[in-house]
């Protein structure tokens, strides 16, 4: 019971590490009526209902951010627990895209380079994320 009422509080996000030639980072900053509110994030947003995960991402990286995704790759899956709601990130590495991203929703973002990724405040989730791409630019 307890179990269900979890999977019903819990969603499954494609989330898009989009990077350019100069190898930086595209992140927008979420909106004030959105869950956790203000933070940075990597754009992205719920798989809906008969989608695939690089399908989700084509469609909500075209609203978020104008671009078309012409390659992407798994990166890393995430669980997270926020208490008043649990995600499963799906995240895949943009590596070619067409367009010029940009906060289409009137929403801040910016380009960033992967060594200052750990100033921006992101949901706790999204950690490893700045980690794992932390630790693969050291190499
Ligand atoms: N897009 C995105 N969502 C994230 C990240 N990290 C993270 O915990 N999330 C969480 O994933 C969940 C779903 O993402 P979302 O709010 O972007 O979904 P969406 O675009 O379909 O949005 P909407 O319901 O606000 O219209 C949110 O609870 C959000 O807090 C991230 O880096 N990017
Ligand atoms: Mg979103």
């Amino acid at each position: 019971m307890s179990t269900e009422a979890g999977l019903k509080n819990t969603v499954l996000v494609a989330v898009g590490v989009i990077e350019n030639a100069a190898g930086d980072i595209f992140i927008c900053r979420r909106g004030e009526s959105q869950h956790q509110a203000f933070k940075w994030e990597f754009p992205g947003g719920k798989v809906e209902a008969g989608e695939s995960v690089p399908q989700a991402l084509a469609r909500e990286l075209a609203e978020e951010t104008g671009i078309r995704v012409a390659s992407c790759q798994p990166f890393m899956r995430i669980e997270h627990d926020y208490g008043d709601k649990q995600v499963i990130l799906d995240i895949r590495k943009v590596t070619a895209f067409d367009g010029e991203a940009h906060g289409r929703e009137g929403q801040p973002s910016r380009w960033v380079p992967i060594p200052e990724l750990h100033r921006y405040d992101f949901p706790a989730a999204n950690a490893p994320i700045v980690a794992k791409l932390q630790a693969q630019a050291e190499d």
